[in-house]
């Protein structure tokens, strides 16, 4: 049984004096879904994500979480200081809460080993990764909180091309295995778009929500993606390519 994990309602933020950087939001966050925030910079869209989230207190309107809800939360950077000498396992570690979680901290970490290939990376400082590694830290410390909801803000920025095919699609196994739902920022549609549920185009107001098929032809997303189509045909018609082929699809369009 599907349940709401976050509900919004009527939510209005303004930054001081500013004009209102997000105007009468409503939406709702389903177990198992995966929901896609897109829209353009200054959008609302890490505001949005902040107020979902309970960091930040909106100027008005509601939020609520399920009891059960336990969010992973994966930033789209982090600045770890140089000086300080922390490596991977202890970053995964201090992000481990031991009185919520069902596993021992060495299950979940031999776990988050095997699942997102870390070996090599534990004792390394965190500050010497790579763009594409540092990014898979940072989603194994998300889910050493074996989230039912999955936050991601824009996952693959700074990381090549092949890597961020390869981190999506770690991502929607791991959502596929633990069976939580994902919250994601993204502006990568053509990668996306095969494993969303709901996408909510965000302007500041919720210019349109609910499945691709369903907003595809809405005249704000038109404006801000343009036409899916060809790669929503390419998806149906060639379902055995897609693990491999998406930066294909997105060529041939
Ligand atoms: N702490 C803040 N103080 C004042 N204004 C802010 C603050 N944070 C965000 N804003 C403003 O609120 C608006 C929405 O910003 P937000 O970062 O939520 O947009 P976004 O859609 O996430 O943008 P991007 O895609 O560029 O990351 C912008 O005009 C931004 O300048």
């Amino acid at each position: 049984m599907e349940k709401t994990l976050i509900h919004a309602q009527d939510i209005c933020h303004r930054y001081g004096q500013q004009g209102l950087a997000l105007d009468h939001i409503n939406l709702s966050l389903t177990s198992n879904q995966v929901t896609t925030l897109i829209g353009p910079n200054g959008a609302g869209k890490s505001t949005l994500v902040k107020i979902l989230l309970k960091i930040l207190t909106p100027s008005s309107g509601q939020v609520s979480h399920h009891p059960d809800l336990r969010v992973g939360f994966m930033p789209q950077k982090l600045f770890i200081d140089p000086t300080l000498p922390l490596s991977v396992q202890r970053f995964l570690t201090l992000g481990f809460d031991a009185q919520s979680s069902p596993k021992n901290l060495n299950t979940a970490l031999a776990e988050l080993n095997e699942q997102l290939a870390l070996d090599h990376l534990f004792k390394q400082p965190v500050h010497s990764l790579s763009g594409g590694e540092l990014q898979r830290v940072l989603l194994a410390r998300a889910l050493i909180r074996e989230p039912n909801l999955l936050v991601l803000d824009e996952p693959v920025q700074g990381i090549d091309l092949q890597s961020q095919h390869q981190l999506y699609q770690l991502i929607y196994q791991q959502q596929r295995q633990r069976r939580c739902a994902i919250l994601m920022i993204s502006h990568d549609l053509h990668l996306v778009m095969k494993n969303t549920d709901q996408v909510i185009c965000l302007n500041r107001h919720v210019c349109c929500s609910g499945s691709l098929a369903h907003i595809q032809d809405h005249p704000d997303f038109l404006a801000q993606f343009g036409d899916m189509s060809p790669y929503q045909a390419w998806y149906q018609h060639q379902p055995h390519h897609c693990e491999h082929n998406h930066m294909d699809a997105k060529d041939h369009a």
